[in-house]
């Protein structure tokens, strides 16, 4: 089957907006950052909108958002971290493409986010965000590659989905 977009799903900070970004300038595709698209929407950033409307308007949105993406083709999309909580999201998000999982331990995520946490959700307490990682890691795995990417950096995370989706771009040839 041929890739028409990218998903990138994962806990905060496994890095989805890095290699996001970076995997969709190798590939000459456009980047969606679902987070990046609410905020230009809103006129806020996501922890604005989390403290003035609630998590419930942010997830609306978050909804709304993924559903209007669903006729775009070549396309990497990087998800926050609680989208695919959503069914319907998961719905969406895995017809339109292949679903990439970044993964990486509690302490790589603490050290990722570190002492500028603009995350709502995330309240660096390891033992808090720690099951908070634990709760949601099943719908993470259900994804269709799974990278660990706790010894790799942005650079090697890109190299390897791209090793890992060879030729199977939808639009280029078998050959
Ligand atoms: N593989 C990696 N190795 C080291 N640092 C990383 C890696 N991936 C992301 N980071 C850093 O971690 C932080 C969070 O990354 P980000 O891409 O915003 O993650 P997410 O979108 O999954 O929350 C950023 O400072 C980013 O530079
Ligand atoms: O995990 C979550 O519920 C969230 C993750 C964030 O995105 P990142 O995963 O890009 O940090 C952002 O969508 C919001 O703060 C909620
Ligand atoms: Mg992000």
């Amino acid at each position: 089957m041929k890739i028409l977009n990218i998903v990138l799903i994962g806990f905060m900070s496994t890095g989805k907006t890095s290699v996001g970004k970076r995997l969709a300038q190798q590939l000459n595709w456009d980047f969606v950052d679902t987070d990046l698209e609410i905020e230009k929407i809103n006129g806020m950033s996501v922890s604005e909108i989390f403290r003035k409307h609630g998590e419930t308007y942010f997830r609306s949105e978050e909804e709304a958002l993924i559903k209007s993406l669903l006729e775009r083709k070549h396309c990497v999309i990087a998800t926050g971290g609680g989208a695919v909580l959503n069914p319907e999201n998961w719905k969406v998000l895995t017809q339109m493409g292949y679903v990439i999982a970044l993964y990486a331990p509690i302490d790589t995520i603490l050290e990722r986010v570190g002492k500028s946490n603009d995350r709502p959700l995330f309240k660096s307490k390891r033992d808090e965000d720690e099951r908070l990682l634990i709760a949601r890691q099943p719908i993470y795995n259900k994804a269709e590659l799974i990278i660990n990417t706790t010894e790799m950096d942005v650079d090697q995370v890109v190299e390897e989905i791209i090793c890992n989706i060879g030729g199977r771009i939808e639009g280029e040839s078998a050959d």
